[in-house]
């Protein structure tokens, strides 16, 4: 599992005061982001297609429990799990002003500890040449294994 904190700011929101339903999905991307980044990945080649690869979303749900709003201080949990030798899903909770010590922890001892929101989104290893599904490359692998759910 890996934590990410984030405040979110008045561009995050829509006329209604609270976090769009797209940004939402943007701020798990964020959180998928620092993840690799904190494990030691090159982001910006990562993102980029000269490591002959790409890592495109073929899929991604959020459902939503509680508004968010300017000012809140989101903890985002990143969940990773390995599907295939070429796929692999990411699960997020968000949570607004609470401890992250406890989301780490995955406890959820009240209501304030309930999530915000839960997404899923999907990723397909493909390499750039031909669009093709190929094998996850072992950084990524090893990025899997190292956040995935341990029994
Ligand atoms: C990705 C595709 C080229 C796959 O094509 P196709 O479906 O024909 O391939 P396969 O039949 O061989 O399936 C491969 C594999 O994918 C799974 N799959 C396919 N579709 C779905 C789906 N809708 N939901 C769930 N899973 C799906 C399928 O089950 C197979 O899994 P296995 O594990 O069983 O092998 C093609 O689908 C494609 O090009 N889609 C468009 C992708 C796209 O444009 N997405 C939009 C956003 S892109 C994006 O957000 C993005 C995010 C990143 O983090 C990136 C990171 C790095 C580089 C690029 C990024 C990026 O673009």
């Amino acid at each position: 599992m890996y934590i990410h904190q984030r405040q979110i700011y008045f561009k995050d929101t829509d006329a209604a005061g609270v976090v769009y339903f797209a940004n939402a999905l943007s701020i798990c991307h964020e959180s998928y982001e620092a993840a690799l980044r904190d494990f030691g990945v090159d982001v910006r080649e990562f993102f980029s297609d000269r490591g002959g690869y790409a890592v495109p979303i073929v899929h991604a749900e959020i459902d939503f429990y509680q508004p968010v709003f300017c000012g809140d201080r989101l903890v985002i949990q990143v969940l990773p799990e390995q599907r295939s030798l070429y796929s692999f899903q990411i699960n997020y909770q968000i949570f607004a002003n609470c401890e992250a010590d406890l989301v780490a922890q995955d406890i959820q001892l009240n209501a304030k500890q309930k999530p915000c929101a839960k997404a899923i989104t999907q990723h397909v290893c493909i390499s750039t040449s031909d669009r093709r599904k190929t094998e996850l490359p072992d950084q990524l692998t090893q990025w899997l294994a190292n956040y995935s759910p341990t029994d």
